[in-house]
């Protein structure tokens, strides 16, 4: 079998008709007769080139307001035939159906319909019935045609017809039906989840069309990818490639900045934990109290601000071994200073993450659960204790129970007026977490008189609260729940502390 084949005849019915120019003047150039329908047949003439209405094919109208048009068996025949097949060829003879060499469509604007917040008639109209069933026809028939089912593939389309004198190839057109089926399934998924989005139908389907191979995956002899739009989200200003684990603790960075709204903030982070967050007047200053938490875990990490880095904090940045830095903006003195290491990676964030939902594989399957979009304030506070907290205290609960929030459990943080003084993370106990942030703070300095306590999750027993009561610390926020409560409380109120409710735990496994 002749794998190329010159492309005699072709069926164009876009949406968006532009960068469609060349495409016009190469088939004129090369003598394709053109069909095509009301819209895409009017911006062709336009061009110059001669047209074949469709309903000269059909002996139809476009009825229904459009919605009807191309699907007609004299359409999809002449797709769908096979040319080597006797009874396809007898049929297309007896019926007149002309053979049609390329299909090229565009569709309806489905999900950018749905975005821009229109009305559910209107989103319906613009479920396409013809073009993707002229896109699957042609995708199928791919050994004798070529199928461009998206705008985005015209100029490859433009390079293929110039390089082979307006022919295509097999591989040309079964990679294109690849591409077709990407392009329909996609379109279907879209519409599937804009329809089921109360969940009444069990079926899960998740389509992004971009991906990114990683450096490598968790460990150098593993392969990965990450699907979606990393370059709609980041540009990368300097540094190596990203992997898998870069990717695990810049989306655990971008959450936890996400955080502090109104107010500069900087956080340090290693394996998804901060090791070092803080509040200041500017990013030097953010990044300079965030460090002290924790200037051994610092080495390597990821870090975040949501504020420019001037000159001031990459002077102090640059003295720092760091993996990936974060930030929406870098002024050009700071740049020219951080660059100085080629594999730093830089990074600055456009967008912040807008999905509700979280998705992760395990067994032989995929775990959903809505985000954890519940920030802690101070009108959800509950004080349980005789003793009230004032309002630089409470701000600090806010900010403590921020981290604990994005912590990995068990995990008990310690801070003071915007600075992480330490955390106990991902420990099998609270007791430990508590032990283990104790240690650290004190390790690296810190009073941890006046400092706060906060713990993702209730405590099971008075254990904790009586740890940090001796070590000092006097103000504690939890969620409650425990059954077992009653007794930390009354811990609490017995030495004069502050217990305060928030009532929302924050889990993070
Ligand atoms: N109804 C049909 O038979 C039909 N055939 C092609 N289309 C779509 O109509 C659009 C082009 O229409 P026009 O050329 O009239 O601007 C394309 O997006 C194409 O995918 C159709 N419209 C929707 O289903």
């Amino acid at each position: 079998m002749s794998s190329r084949i010159k492309i005699k005849s072709a069926l164009i019915s876009v949406y968006y008709k532009n960068n469609l120019e060349s495409i016009i003047q190469l088939l004129k150039d090369h003598d394709v007769e053109i069909y095509s329908t009301g819209g895409t047949q009017k911006f062709i003439e336009d061009q110059g080139a001669t047209v074949i209405p469709v309903e000269d094919v059909t002996g139809y109208p476009s009825i229904l307001g459009g919605r009807v048009k191309t699907l007609h068996p004299k359409v999809f025949g002449g797709i769908l035939s096979r040319r080597e097949h006797q009874q396809d060829l007898s049929d297309t003879q007896q019926y007149e159906i002309p053979a049609i060499d390329l299909v090229i469509v565009d569709l309806y604007p489905f999900e950018e319909t749905v975005l821009s917040g229109a009305s559910e008639s209107d989103i319906i109209e613009k479920i396409d019935i013809g073009g993707i069933s002229l896109i699957r026809a042609a995708a199928k028939n791919f050994k004798d045609v070529t199928i461009i089912s998206s705008k985005d593939q015209y100029e490859s389309l433009e390079s293929i017809l110039k390089e082979k004198d307006g022919c295509t190839d097999l591989e040309d057109r079964k990679l294109l039906a690849a591409q077709a089926f990407d392009v329909s399934s996609h379109y279907d998924s879209l519409i599937f989840n804009y329809f089921n989005q109360e969940g009444a139908v069990e079926s899960f389907k998740y389509s992004e069309q971009q991906q990114q191979v990683l450096r490598y995956g968790e460990n150098p002899h593993q392969q990965g990818v990450f699907h979606g739009d990393l370059q709609g989200m980041f540009d990368q200003l300097n540094g190596k490639a990203l992997s898998y684990n870069n990717l695990v603790d810049i989306d655990a960075a971008v959450c936890l900045m996400a955080e502090f709204d109104g107010e500069i903030a900087f956080a340090i982070l290693k394996h998804t934990n901060a090791c070092g967050v803080a509040t200041g007047a500017n990013v030097k200053e953010a990044y300079l109290k965030a460090f002290a938490a924790d200037t051994v875990s610092a080495f390597g990490g990821v870090l975040v601000t949501n504020a420019e880095v001037d000159e001031a904090a990459a002077e102090e940045l640059n003295k720092l071994f760091f993996e990936v830095l974060i930030a929406p903006s870098y002024s050009e003195q700071a740049l020219q200073i951080l660059k100085s290491k080629k594999n730093r990676i830089l990074l600055v964030q456009k967008i912040g993450i807008d999905a509700k939902k979280q998705f992760k594989s395990l067994l032989n399957g995929v775990i959903e659960q809505d985000r954890d979009l519940k920030t802690d304030s101070i009108e959800d506070f509950k004080v349980v204790t005789d003793r009230v907290t004032n309002a630089e205290e409470n701000e600090t609960l806010v900010f403590a129970s921020k981290i604990a929030k994005h912590t990995k459990s068990n995990t008990i943080v310690l801070a003071k007026k915007g600075q992480l003084l330490s955390s106990g993370v991902g420990q099998t106990s609270r007791v430990d977490a508590l032990k283990q942030a104790i240690e650290k703070a004190k390790h690296f300095g810190f009073e941890l008189q006046g400092a706060v306590m906060a713990s993702d999750a209730f405590f099971p027993f008075p254990d904790c609260v009586e740890i940090a009561q001796k070590e000092g610390i006097e103000i504690v926020i939890q969620p409650g729940g425990s059954i077992k409560d009653q007794a930390s409380i009354d811990y609490c109120k017995a030495h004069n502390m502050s217990m305060v409710f928030t009532g929302t735990r924050h889990f993070k496994h």
